[in-house]
């Protein structure tokens, strides 16, 4: 019988079904996974924006990393948004604790349509204390624009950010090139190595959910035993092929079709 990979994503729910929770659960189990997830909170949103937030809190998130830790330990772990400090310090004492391993996390602070996901005061917790703790971690560019604290405008900026970035985070960093002008170039600086994934725009207003999906599609990657760059280069495959398949759902930017090679 083959063993099942098994991947946990630690996030907001997105009633909505585009991002968060939802299409982390969706990406995994197109990678053929088994997907557990520890709510850190829920939010009312739509592909239009969000109207409202209720965190988990830190007790109880705790108890659901206990509850999975202890009965069907994860060979992937992927973290997405954490809305505050409490849970922020919650999520890494229990990382530690159950040496967690191939943990790909997703700074979170505000979604595209510009609402704030973390508080504002998280930052400095985020950066000290879970940030550290992953393999990869995977900001936008306005996320590591706060991390690096300059603003990021061209590719050779991007190179700058993640060294800045790995000074404070000594992980891997993925600087996400979806928002850029002309192009969708995504950059990894591992441990001072460069490697581009170049992308091709693609011309589909429809990209609610795609920090999330390829967040959740490198953690399924490194699951089943894939190098970094090879989770990676998988992830923008599996991202590229599901905004190509064109959803059209929703009043605003609609989530991702996660189907299309099912
Ligand atoms: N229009 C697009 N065409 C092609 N790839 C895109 C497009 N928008 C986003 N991507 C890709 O989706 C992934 C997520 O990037 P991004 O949208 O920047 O993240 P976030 O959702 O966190 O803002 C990246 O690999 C990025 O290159
Ligand atoms: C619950 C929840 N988590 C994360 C996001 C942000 O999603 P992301 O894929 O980073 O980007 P956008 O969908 O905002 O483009 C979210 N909206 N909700």
């Amino acid at each position: 019988m083959n063993e099942m990979k098994k991947v946990l994503t630690i996030a907001g729910s997105d009633c909505s079904g585009g991002a968060g929770i939802q299409a982390d659960i969706k990406t995994i189990t197109a990678h053929k996974m088994y997907a557990m997830s520890a709510i850190t909170a829920l939010t009312a949103q739509n592909t239009t924006g969000v109207c409202g937030i209720l965190d988990a809190g830190a007790d109880f998130v705790g108890r659901q990393l206990d509850c999975i830790f202890q009965d069907i330990y994860p060979d992937a772990v992927k973290i997405g948004m954490v809305a505050n400090k409490e849970i922020i310090e919650m999520i890494a004492h229990k990382l530690v604790e159950y040496k967690a391993k191939n943990i790909v996390a997703d700074p979170v602070m505000v979604s595209t349509a510009g609402s704030r996901l973390m508080e504002e005061d998280a930052a400095n917790t985020l950066i000290e204390k879970l940030l550290p703790l992953a393999t990869v971690i995977t900001p936008n560019l306005a996320e590591a624009e706060v991390l690096c604290g300059f603003a990021i405008k061209t590719k050779e900026d991007c190179i700058k950010a993640a060294q800045t970035i790995s000074q404070k985070i000594p992980t891997a960093i993925l600087i996400k090139g979806g928002h850029l002008e002309d192009t969708a170039d995504d950059l990894l600086w591992d441990h001072g190595e460069i490697h581009w994934f170049e992308g091709k725009r693609i011309d589909n207003p429809n990209t609610h959910g795609t920090g999330c999906t390829l967040s959740s599609a490198i953690a399924s990657n490194l699951a089943a035993g894939h190098d970094l760059v090879t989770s990676i280069k998988n992830a923008k495959d599996y991202i590229t092929g599901a905004l190509k398949a064109n959803l059209d759902l929703g009043k605003g930017s609609g989530p991702l079709n996660h189907m299309y090679n099912l």
